[in-house]
């Protein structure tokens, strides 16, 4: 059912998301993440966030439902005016984090959409059947927090929100700029700096992949079920963290460990945790740490800070892998 130009191209950006639903014949279902959302006003900003030189030769989408950001998003992909430094051969796939990244052809310009619910995805192939055939879409049917992704370039996505911290945290390692939508509350967390109430371990650990926003909140009106909550659209530009980590995994171990305890002092904090920081000598840390800093709370440090102390209890507390 592809709307066409009057010389007979697909036409894509403008399908109207009642309509899609309507035509995709299945229920969205709230119990299994599904609100779609059906505000085009919302939909058309959505792509709008990406930064201004992102590289959008291949764009991913997680979670398709039944297509209306898809359609959005294959206007993105297919508009020629995009296509200048979209090269996508220096796309890399290497870095500690970004393993979960599936080898692929170089692609001229692609959208891929993973998409968890078979009928779903059956239904985007079907709809969207030009852009199939032309290579420009790929639909993976699939779990995302179990499917490869394949070496995309962006990502825009109305996430699952039952899965929206997982998904996130696939997706910040491999340093693409990101729109993604999430409960606001969630994106509150993610958002928050050192003393702010919403900061914790989600602020510091989001924060270490990415310069994060919160560039729109969406009222629930805008989804189609409402979900229970409002929502807002938080985009995240790669960028290195103004400190030097010399183990990550040992930093954001640490950093969780230190917010599991975020009223106690950080002396305490330091103390009470080793058995999830992998600390085998915690008392040596706290001896090593300056005492200013020992009398301060997890929630009261910045991302340096943590950094800092991450290295302290590095050289001084033995730790382990747990
Ligand atoms: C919030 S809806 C968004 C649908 C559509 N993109 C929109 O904006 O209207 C989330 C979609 O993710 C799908 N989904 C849920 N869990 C998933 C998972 N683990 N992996 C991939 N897709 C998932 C749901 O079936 C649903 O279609």
């Amino acid at each position: 059912m592809t709307d066409r130009s009057l010389d007979g191209e697909p036409v894509y950006g403008a399908r109207d998301p009642d309509a899609l639903a309507r035509r995709a014949g299945t229920r969205a279902d709230p119990d299994h993440d599904q609100h779609f959302l059906v505000d085009d006003r919302v939909l058309d900003r959505l792509p709008t966030y990406l930064p201004d030189d992102a590289d959008t030769s291949h764009v991913l989408e997680i979670g398709g439902g039944a297509g209306a950001l898809t359609d959005r998003l294959l206007a993105l992909v297919d508009a020629p005016g995009d296509m200048d430094g979209a090269a996508t051969d220096d796309i890399t796939t290497d870095g500690p984090s970004a393993d979960h990244l599936a080898d692929g052809p170089s692609v001229d310009r692609r959208l891929s959409v993973i998409e968890r619910d078979h009928a779903f995805a059956a239904f985007l192939r079907e709809e969207f059947a030009d852009a199939v055939a032309a290579g420009t879409l790929d639909v993976i049917a699939g779990d995302a927090l179990e499917v490869p992704f394949p070496p995309f370039t962006a990502c825009v996505a109305n996430l699952p929100y039952g899965v929206s911290s997982e998904i996130a945290f696939r997706l910040l390692p491999t340093k693409r700029p990101l729109v993604l939508t999430f409960q606001a509350e969630f994106a509150d967390r993610m958002v928050a700096s050192a003393g702010e109430s919403e900061y914790g371990r989600l602020s510091v650990s989001a924060q270490h992949y990415a310069a994060v926003e919160i560039v729109e909140r969406i009222p629930k009106e805008a989804f189609d079920p409402q979900p229970a909550v409002e929502s807002a659209v938080v985009r995240c530009t790669p960028r290195d963290p103004e400190y030097v980590v010399d183990d990550e995994a040992f930093f954001l171990r640490f950093v969780k460990a230190l917010f599991t305890q975020r009223r106690k002092t950080v002396r305490n904090a330091i103390r009470n945790t080793g058995h999830i920081s992998g600390l085998d000598d915690p008392e040596a840390v706290v001896a090593a740490t300056d005492e200013e800093l020992l009398r301060q709370r997890p929630g009261k440090l910045d991302p340096s800070a943590f950094a800092a102390l991450a290295a302290l209890a590095r050289e001084h507390g033995s730790p382990t892998e747990v």
